[in-house]
């Protein structure tokens, strides 16, 4: 038996990446589709090969977590990338793949691209609300090759995935990490691709000894459809001081008296765009019809 990571699956074969250098096609034993199990990539498994030198998935270790947009198992970090302009970043949009990102208990990099098309306005903007949380920011420009290293430091050991917007430059970022990675940027093909149900299948991209990264095709909405609304607040880091400090225990810091998250807000310990995100998303969350 070898150990591997499932990198790709197409057509009922999986692609397990066994040693550097070598990647094993692969069936995955009957059992599986007894029960009801289907292995995903980032999969870590065990193989034995037949005559042929086939592989046959005989054992997939415990997954650590399971994305469904991108369907990859254990991923350990996601790279949010944004851009600085074209398209303008929507900060409502990019504390929506925050707080996705904690709920999946993800370590998260924010990634701002395109910073050769210098809007300091807003580049200081992002600095401010999101350096002071603890999120690391990092700023890249593929077109001037700034902040590559900076986003390369980040890949090693970890299943990565990158995520964000469309047209925002997460193809071209992968494709200056690793020239070898071939992703098809900047064209609509990938969109019309998918409109026509031609999946464009996931895959991992091996990165240094043990790193693997994944592309994402940009999405522009994320639904927060399966969050309590008393959840929510666990998923803003910087609101985690001062739970359990408000007056009511129950307090959601709308219209309660005595909420200590509004005034850590007034005290600036808080920033206001990221309440608003807060508020907006609560709303959301409560008016979605339970069944
Ligand atoms: N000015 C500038 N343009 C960039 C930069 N990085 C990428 N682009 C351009 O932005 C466009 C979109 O890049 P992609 O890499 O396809 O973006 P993506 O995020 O992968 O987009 P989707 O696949 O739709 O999710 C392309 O025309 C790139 O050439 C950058 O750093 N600066
Ligand atoms: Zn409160």
């Amino acid at each position: 038996m070898e150990k591997g990571v499932i990198i790709k699956g197409i057509g009922g074969f999986y692609y397990v990446r066994t040693s550097v250098s070598e990647i094993v096609e692969s069936k995955a034993r009957g059992k599986f589709r007894k029960d009801n199990i289907t292995p995903m990539v980032g999969d870590y498994v065990e193989i034995s090969t037949d005559k042929e030198g086939k592989g046959i998935i005989e054992t997939i270790l415990p997954r650590k977590n399971q994305l469904v947009r991108p369907p990859v198992a254990n991923i350990d970090q996601v790279i949010i990338v944004f851009a600085l302009s074209n398209p303008n970043p929507n900060l409502q949009l990019l504390d929506r793949f925050l707080i996705m990102a904690e709920q999946q208990g993800l370590s998260i990099v924010i990634c701002i691209n395109k910073v050769d098309l210098e809007m300091e306005d807003i580049k200081e903007k992002i600095k401010n609300i999101y350096e002071n949380i603890e999120y690391p920011v990092i700023f890249t420009s593929v077109k001037d090759e700034k902040g590559i290293e900076d986003l390369k430091h980040y890949l090693n050991d970890h299943i990565t995935v990158f995520a964000g917007p469309s047209g925002v430059g997460k193809s071209s970022l992968l494709n200056k990490i690793n020239q070898d990675y071939q992703l098809e940027t900047g064209k609509v093909s990938k969109k019309i691709g998918r409109g026509r149900h031609t999946t464009r299948h996931v895959e991992l991209f091996h990165y240094g000894e043990n790193g693997y990264v994944v592309d994402t095709p940009g999405f522009s909405s994320l639904g927060v459809e399966n969050i309590e609304p008393i959840d929510l607040m666990n998923y803003f880091p910087e609101f985690r001081p001062y739970l359990g400090q408000c007056k009511f225990n129950s307090c959601l810091h709308m219209q309660e008296p005595k909420c200590a998250i509004k005034e850590a807000i007034g005290l600036n310990k808080i920033s206001s765009h990221r309440y608003e995100s807060y508020q907006y998303l609560l709303e959301e969350i409560k008016n979605i019809p339970k069944y």
